[in-house]
């Protein structure tokens, strides 16, 4: 798929991350399979999914929808985690995502190579490269080393602390002003429909939306606590 494609395809429309970490009563290919297909039948354009030990989920959704598929591993929960070698990297283009997101934060990474290596490597397995990060900055950097687009997934995470409770619409309009042509992925802690619709007035290209929808536990403990 070329970039152009990629775009064209998702441009103002939704994105759906369907991902459960570990321990999760989700974490299972089939299941997960499953809540692919009903978000790519509920108006998805395109599905994002992977995690740890995420191959076969990846490899099990692009089989079984007809959308374009964003694909990632992780190894663990801290500093650099999400597809984050050159080895993880084609591995999730060899799993069969059309676009592989990586962390393209400017942390050390694991195996100590640049960023630019994950992305050519990406790239030679005939995918697109999708840059993870948290800042203005990082997702300038990204572009330069060759990324295809960038996504604000890890805004609120490189800190120390908590992440706030919502979006980071701040660096995505931050991203539009700098880099008007750029494919900018609005992710991370959009909560409603009307967050996600104010992504795309803030500038993104599109907008991912993963726990808001396919998190059951996490939906119903919100219902809990307001009744509690
Ligand atoms: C920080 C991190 O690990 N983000 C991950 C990236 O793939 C996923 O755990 C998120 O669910 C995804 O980014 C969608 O975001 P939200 O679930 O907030 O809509």
């Amino acid at each position: 798929m070329t970039p152009h494609a990629f775009a064209a395809a998702v441009a103002g429309r939704l994105i759906v991350s369907c991902q459960a970490g570990d321990g999760h009563p989700l974490r299972d290919t089939a299941a997960l399979t499953r809540m692919a297909r009903a978000a790519a039948g509920g108006g998805a354009a395109a599905i994002r999914c992977g995690g740890v030990g995420g191959l076969p989920d990846v490899a099990a959704i692009v089989a079984a929808v007809d959308v374009p598929v964003i694909g990632l591993t992780k190894d663990g929960t801290d500093g650099v985690f999400i597809t984050p070698t050159v080895a993880a990297a084609r591995a999730v283009a060899e799993a069969g995502a059309d676009v592989v997101a990586a962390d393209a934060t400017a942390r050390p990474r694991p195996d100590g190579r640049p960023l630019k290596d994950s992305v050519a490597a990406v790239h030679d397995a005939g995918a697109l490269f999708m840059a993870d990060v948290a800042t203005l900055a990082e997702g300038v950097a990204a572009l330069a080393a060759g990324a295809d687009m960038v996504a604000t997934t890890l805004a609120g995470y490189t800190l120390p602390g908590p992440p706030p409770d919502g979006p980071d619409l701040d660096l995505v309009r931050a991203l539009r002003a700098e880099l008007p042509d750029a494919v900018i992925v609005a992710e991370g802690r959009y909560h409603s429909p009307a967050q996600a619709a104010a992504a795309l007035g803030a500038g993104a290209t599109t907008v991912v939306v993963g726990t808001a929808i396919t998190d059951p536990r996490w939906i119903t403990s919100r219902f809990a606590a307001a009744l509690a």
